[in-house]
């Protein structure tokens, strides 16, 4: 069934040439779901591959804005509604300056799969720009977010698709988008989850998918008679997703020993002040060197431009961005006998990276399944809406956590059942994979 595989894969590559991302996360995808087809020909004779890896529809539009000097700037802005087999589709937005077509699809194609481990009826998509809200005044990052859903409200809705947050989108661009889109179709609908929690938002969302890393690494711990108690951790980025992750770990007993920006990384061997980093990100929208400024803080050191990997530790959580855990990293975490590697980001570690883990026997959790938690807590939140109500911040987490704990057994049970247990690359690429493709084959050729 490799060969199905391989001719998928390379008409993608003549198709998608230089789409580097897309292809590196379809080639991941695709190589380690081949078993599947011995098992079901059925895939293969409805081509459910060459379905799968073309989007079910791309939007790509022009976002014209005024800076605070009068000065007209032009974006671009995406949307990749990738599949739609499992339910609406589903994912964040990403505002930075990196933003292209590629890391658009790469991050909408894993997104498919991710929603589809949550057991939540959402399908795949992603969104985003490349404008970069670092350094802008709140007074242009609204002026762009108003103009961005100017185009975009017309090709999401309640049904259809919901967008989120990504990196560069957090609370105040989710408030300045769903204003933009009330004013637009004259009605407060449930468009866009990450909402703030007075208009429409769920506790937890903020948190969920640090927090949820966190569960599927304890789960996975426990299942090898381990704990996070007493672990040295390093977590790269210092964004929504590495503080709530840096925050939670801590709170059971780990020590969080760096955490860095796109400049460099803070270090204390005493453990960063977790509280410190969110006031420098979430309030003053500063840089991690800042840290140093803040009281009792002595210990610590800052490295600019450092590689955060090199910081010995027994779990790695990279929570920043794409390939940013290069083979080198890794090889310097398996020197350092770290143990555990679980994704915060999306695809953070390069395909070689991956196989060191692999290779060194390291438990790897794959970002698809690790940091899940987010876009499930978003359908936790859309729930809510639809119904009305709202769940205290314990209901929703005590859903995160039994989600978190249930997708890490789904990837196991995956891995086990078709011979590569402990490689959760196997299981949670094919877990997602099965029911997607269980769901385009129930709807015939669309
Ligand atoms: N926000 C969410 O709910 C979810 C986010 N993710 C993924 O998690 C990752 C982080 O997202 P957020 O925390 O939401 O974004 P954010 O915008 O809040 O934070 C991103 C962080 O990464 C750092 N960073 C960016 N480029 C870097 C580089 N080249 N080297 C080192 N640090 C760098 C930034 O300085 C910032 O601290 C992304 O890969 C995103 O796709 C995944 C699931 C859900
Ligand atoms: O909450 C969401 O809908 C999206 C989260 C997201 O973008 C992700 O899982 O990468």
């Amino acid at each position: 069934m490799m060969s199905y595989v391989k001719k998928v894969l390379s008409d993608l590559k003549e198709k998608n040439s230089s789409q580097e991302e897309f292809l590196q996360a379809a080639t991941e995808i695709l190589e380690s779901i081949a078993p599947v087809f011995e098992k079901h020909p059925e895939f293969q004779e409805n081509a459910i591959l060459e379905r799968l890896v073309e989007p079910e529809r791309i939007i790509m539009f022009r976002v014209p804005w005024v800076d605070d000097n009068g000065k007209i700037q032009v974006n671009r802005g995406f949307r990749v509604q990738f599949n739609s087999a499992v339910g609406p589709y589903k994912g964040g937005l990403r505002f930075h300056d990196s933003v292209n077509l590629s890391i658009m699809k790469f991050l909408a194609f894993e997104q498919i799969l991710k929603n589809s481990l949550t057991e939540m009826s959402i399908g795949g998509a992603k969104g985003g720009s490349d404008f970069n809200p670092k350094g802008r005044s709140d007074g242009e990052v609204m002026r762009f977010c108003q103009s961005f859903m100017d185009e975009l409200y017309r090709h999401i809705g309640p049904n259809t698709d919901i967008p989120a947050g990504d990196m560069g989108v957090g609370g105040r661009e989710v408030g300045f988008l769903f204003g933009q889109y009330k004013k637009l179709v004259d009605g407060h609908v449930a468009v866009l989850t990450g909402a703030g929690l007075e208009f429409g938002g769920s506790l937890v969302r903020k948190e969920a998918t640090g927090y949820g890393l966190i569960y599927i690494l304890d789960e996975a711990l426990k299942m090898r008679n381990e704990t996070i108690k007493g672990k040295n951790i390093v977590v790269s980025g210092s964004g929504n997703v590495a503080i709530y992750a840096a925050e939670k770990a801590e709170t059971y007993g780990a020590k969080v020993l760096a955490m860095c920006d796109s400049s460099g990384y803070i270090y204390d061997n005493n453990g960063i002040n977790v509280d410190i980093v969110k006031e420098i990100k979430e309030v003053k929208r500063g840089r991690i060197k800042d840290y140093l400024k803040y009281p009792n803080t002595e210990s610590a050191q800052y490295v600019e431009g450092g590689i955060i990997w090199n910081v010995k530790c027994d779990i790695a959580l990279p929570c920043a961005t794409q390939n940013e855990l290069s083979e080198e990293s890794a090889k310097i975490l398996a020197k350092n006998n770290t143990k555990y590697v679980a994704e915060g980001a999306n695809m953070p570690s390069t395909n070689e990276a991956v196989d060191v883990f692999l290779k060194n026997n390291m438990l790897y959790l794959p970002g698809k399944a690790a940091n899940a938690g987010g876009v499930a807590t978003s359908a936790l939140e859309m729930a809510q809406r639809s119904s009305r109500i709202q769940w205290t911040f314990e209901e929703v987490d005590a859903k995160l956590k039994t989600i978190m704990v249930n997708i890490y057994h789904n990837i196991d049970n995956a891995a086990k059942k078709y011979g590569f247990e402990g490689n959760y690359v196997v299981g949670a690429n094919i877990a997602g994979f099965l029911k997607v493709a269980n769901a385009m084959l129930a709807q015939g050729v669309v």
